[in-house]
């Protein structure tokens, strides 16, 4: 039955569902820029009632999708219904054609769920993943797009919305808005009335007809981002019409901004860890190997501190970061590591794990 080249979802914490056959499953893409919060809106919405049974599937970066994987079920501990991981990472390029596909064999084997929601990363284009369920439509499939859900960084949601790019090559946090049925803006508690209202503007002045929602940590009216039917014949708004209308790329991602992940293991200081991170998001004297400083964007990690039983996630957007101890114990036999991701420009691996250990040297083999 299985198609050599369908990639495999992977579903993790497996369990026998045994859904209701017949109607279709809904899909809903939540897009959004790097670090706007998607993920906690993920989060909400599993631990919110909804007597729905969903999916998640998570389309992050191919390196870094273990640890965002372990970051939010972490924080969304054991209410996720189903996690599914995409082993080949990027889904916009790797399973455009057979993202549907894969997507209806994994329900065939474990059963139907009631509802689908689809995390692009960062700087996905939604329109190339959305136009897999377009040409999928005409093929009869199990499962329809919904909406698509955009959430915007309220403090840092203006200068991605206005950045210039080089010739040719498109802003991603303005398609992201463009292509949205809904907008949130997130993080409203960090931004002035004033500095909103500019955010909400430039929303607007992109999409002239998207609602728009504001909120914190992503709190949201169920009723708002499920069961939309912006597709439907129903709501006359064709996908392939708002397709055709923003342009959509293969490039989506933009060549500029990298991803590395490094691991060290040991038990780190704080205080160090601290230091480490203000060089490299407030200092910025972190430099790469031709002089250029390192400029990070999105900082993820789950790091070992001394003194501390528990794991600790960082979590960083631009220059604003925290560390958080969550309620996973470090395990007695359990080697004690250090793991990030960072997402920027200018970002080589090497130097970076270099300033990393550098930085925390001192606290290598102390347990
Ligand atoms: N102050 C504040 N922080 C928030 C809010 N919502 C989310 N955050 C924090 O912002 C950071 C990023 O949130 P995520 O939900 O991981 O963002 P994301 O869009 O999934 O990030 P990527 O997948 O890396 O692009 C986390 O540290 C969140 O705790 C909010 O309303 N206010
Ligand atoms: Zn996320």
């Amino acid at each position: 039955m299985e198609d050599e080249d369908c990639p495999d979802l992977v579903p993790i914490g497996a369990e026998q569902n045994d859904g209701s056959p017949g109607g279709k499953i809904p899909v809903t893409i939540i897009t959004g820029y790097l670090g706007a919060g998607k993920t906690t809106l993920l989060n909400y919405i599993l631990t919110e009632q909804h007597n729905k049974r969903i999916a998640v599937i998570l389309n992050e970066f191919g390196e870094g999708s273990a640890l965002e994987k372990s970051l939010a079920i972490s924080q969304g501990g054991e209410l996720y219904e189903e996690w599914l991981e995409l082993r080949n990472g990027c889904l916009c390029c790797s399973v455009k054609d057979n993202g549907v596909k894969a997507i209806e064999n994994l329900m065939q084997r474990r059963g139907k769920f009631d509802y689908i929601l689809l995390e692009t990363t960062g700087l996905a284009d939604p329109g190339a993943v959305a136009s897999m369920f377009w040409i999928d439509s005409e093929l009869g499939s199990d499962i329809y797009l919904d909406g698509i859900v955009s959430v915007v960084d309220a403090k840092h949601g203006l200068q991605h919305l206005t950045e210039e790019k080089p010739e040719g090559l498109i802003n991603e946090a303005s398609r992201q808005v463009a292509l949205a049925d809904l907008v949130i803006i997130n993080k409203t508690d960090l931004v002035s009335e004033e500095e909103l209202n500019k955010v909400r503007t430039s929303v607007r002045s992109i999409n002239g007809l998207v609602k728009i929602l504001e909120t914190q940590r992503s709190r949201v009216d169920l009723s708002n981002v499920l069961d939309l039917h912006a597709f439907d014949s129903l709501s006359g708004v064709s996908l392939q019409k708002k397709l055709e209308h923003v342009k959509t790329t293969h490039e989506h991602l933009d060549k500029a901004i990298i991803t590395v992940t490094f691991e060290v293991p040991g038990n780190i200081k704080e205080e160090n860890l601290n230091l480490f991170i203000q060089n490299l998001l407030w200092e910025k004297n972190v430099k790469d190997k031709t002089g250029c400083t390192m400029d990070v964007i999105r900082l993820k990690g789950l790091v070992s501190i001394q003194g501390k039983s528990h794991q600790v996630i960082v979590q960083g957007v631009h220059e604003l970061y925290d560390l958080e101890e969550t309620s996973v114990a470090w395990k007695e036999d359990e080697k004690r590591t250090n793991r990030l991701v960072l997402i920027g420009r200018n970002l080589d691996k090497e130097t970076i794990k270099e300033v990393f250990i550098a930085t925390v040297r001192e606290e290598q083999g102390n347990s």
